[in-house]
This record gives C-alpha cells, sequence and structure tokens, in this order.
C-alpha cells in the first residue's frame, strides 16, 4: 500500500513517488550526519510549521545529541497549488537566536521563496551559524544559490502531498509522499 510507484485509494491521491520506508531509511542517514557534523554541541532545530511538523518529529530523534527545539509558522500557499507569492509570519519563535547552532527543518523547498525569507530573517536574530535540512526540493531548484545543507529527496516538477505536506489542509497523515491529482490550483 506504501510502495512506491503504486496508487492510494484516497481520492486525489496518485502515484506514490517516495514511501514510507525509502523516507524512514533517508532520515536515519541525514540524523547520522548532522550528528557527526554537530557533535559536542547542542543545536537549535527550527521547525516551519504547519508542513515540516512529521520530518523534524522523525529526524529529531535520529539525532543522537541534546537538542533543543522551535517552531515558527509560516504561509505562503492557502490553499492553492502556486505560491501567493507573499510567506505569512503566522507564529514567530519563542526562544533567542544569538550564539546559537540553528538548523532550519524544512518539508520541502520549491521556489525557494519562504526560505530566502526566511533565511534573512533569521539571520538578523545573529545566531552562531544557520544551516538549512529540508526533505524534499525541485530538482530544478539551485541548492547552493539558497545554501542548504541537507536534502532528503530531489523530486520533480509535480505538486506533491502526504508527510506533513498538504493541499488546502488535507493529506498531511499520509505515511509517504504521493503526486496530487485533484483540481485544487
Ligand atoms: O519554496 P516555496 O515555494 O516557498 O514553498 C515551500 C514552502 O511552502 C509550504 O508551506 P505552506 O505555505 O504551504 O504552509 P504549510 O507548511 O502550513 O502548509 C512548504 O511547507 C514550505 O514551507
Ligand atoms: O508540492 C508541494 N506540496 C505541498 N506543499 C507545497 N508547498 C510548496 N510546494 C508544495
Ligand atoms: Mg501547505
Amino acid at each position: 500500500m506504501s510502495d512506491a510507484g503504486s496508487t492510494s485509494s484516497l481520492p486525489d491521491v496518485g502515484k506514490i513517488l517516495i514511501s514510507h520506508e525509502q523516507i524512514q531509511a533517508r532520515i536515519t542517514e541525514l540524523g547520522a550526519t548532522i550528528t557527526e557534523e554537530h557533535a559536542g554541541r547542542s543545536p537549535l532545530l527550527i521547525c516551519v510549521l504547519k508542513g515540516a511538523f512529521v520530518f523534524m518529529s522523525d529526524l529529531s530523534r535520529a539525532i543522537d545529541l541534546p537538542v533543543e527545539f522551535d517552531f515558527m509558522a509560516v504561509s505562503s500557499y492557502g490553499s492553492a497549488t502556486k505560491s501567493s507569492g507573499v510567506v505569512r509570519i503566522v507564529k514567530d519563535l519563542d526562544l533567542d537566536l544569538s550564539g546559537r547552532d540553528v538548523i532550519l527543518v524544512e518539508d520541502i523547498i520549491d521556489s525557494g521563496l519562504t526560505l530566502s525569507y526566511l533565511r534573512k530573517n533569521l539571520l538578523a536574530r545573529n545566531p552562531a551559524s544557520l544551516e538549512v535540512v529540508s526533505l524534499l526540493a525541485r530538482e530544478t531548484t539551485d541548492l547552493e544559490e539558497l545554501e542548504v545543507r541537507h536534502v532528503g529527496f530531489r523530486i520533480p516538477d509535480e505538486f506533491v502531498i502526504g508527510y506533513g505536506l498538504d493541499v488546502a489542509e488535507r493529506y498531511r497523515n499520509l505515511p509517504y509522499i504521493a503526486i496530487y491529482t485533484g483540481d485544487a490550483e
């Protein structure tokens, strides 16, 4: 049912691009790399809500360090499958970033608008370091330009849902990443 390449019986859920098992295996690798790179430190993980909450939960448990957590909610897609072009902060952080090693945790880098906005916003708070880990990024995204350190999977130009990613708030609970086949625009 969750095998890559197969389909779901749920409406608007198309081909499964990345299975639950593939996601978990990649998260184990990402967690080990982050653990190694931050050995001896206590990075602050910032989850970009809502989409990144599932990835953050699994990734944090694959990191063997005394990490701390904070959460920021930003929104630009609303119920559409195209960015509105305006990134709105819905909830700000609770913690002070000055002097902290910050790891920003995203679910997807699509147009890159959200990340560009967040990078500027967070750097203005004087962290000691800021790095970005995203579960997904479009094949067309220039990761060097956006300074993204770790990416789980590169994906083709299709709107995807599941594992935190939504369309109009639905399907975040799918345990895999699938192509959205509904008619939201
Ligand atoms: O690179 P971009 O084109 O900016 O797209 C990526 C962002 O868009 C989505 O957030 P969304 O606005 O849907 O909010 P949500 O996480 O609450 O669903 C996603 O979770 C990323 O944060
Ligand atoms: O492909 C996507 N799916 C869900 N949310 C998104 N936000 C940006 N791109 C996407
Ligand atoms: Mg969304």
